[in-house]
């Protein structure tokens, strides 16, 4: 009944107000885990923080580009780096394990985020050479 009052009061607030309608629209986002009691909030806050994750993925793959600039202008044709890209890994699993991820977790992410990275950087390194 409270959800149904609830939802006619919103209802009524996105028809009228830009205010009610971030409330009504926003309200599950960022309540932190105990809050959330039902699986819609869980699954709203997931995708929160699956975008945020997108956003930060997007920002480090302009720093690898920026990475296979720098190595042509220093004549390095390749973008793999196998000691760095070990480091990588190693470094983000260690961390993982400090902030209560299962072992193994991070280190497969990592795995396939520096992998693409790699072949990403690569691509648009060869782009570049065959322009200049
Ligand atoms: O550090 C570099 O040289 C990069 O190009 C970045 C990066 C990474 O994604 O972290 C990508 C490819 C290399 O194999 C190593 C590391």
């Amino acid at each position: 009944m409270k959800k149904i009052s609830l939802s006619i009061v919103c209802l009524f607030f996105i028809q009228f107000s830009f205010i009610g309608n971030s409330y009504c629209l926003n309200h599950e986002k960022n309540k932190n885990v105990d809050e959330c009691q039902d699986l819609k909030c869980v699954r709203t806050n997931i995708d929160e923080i699956n975008k945020k994750i997108v956003l930060l993925l997007s920002e480090r793959m302009q720093y690898v580009i920026q990475a296979g600039n720098i190595k042509l202008k220093n004549n390095i044709a390749t973008a793999e780096d196998k000691l760095r890209a070990s480091q990588v890994i190693n470094q983000a699993e260690k961390f993982g394990i400090e902030n209560s991820l299962p072992p193994g977790f991070t280190k497969k992410v990592f795995e396939e985020i520096v992998k693409g990275s790699m072949l990403y950087e690569q691509k648009d390194m060869d782009k570049r050479k065959v322009k200049d």
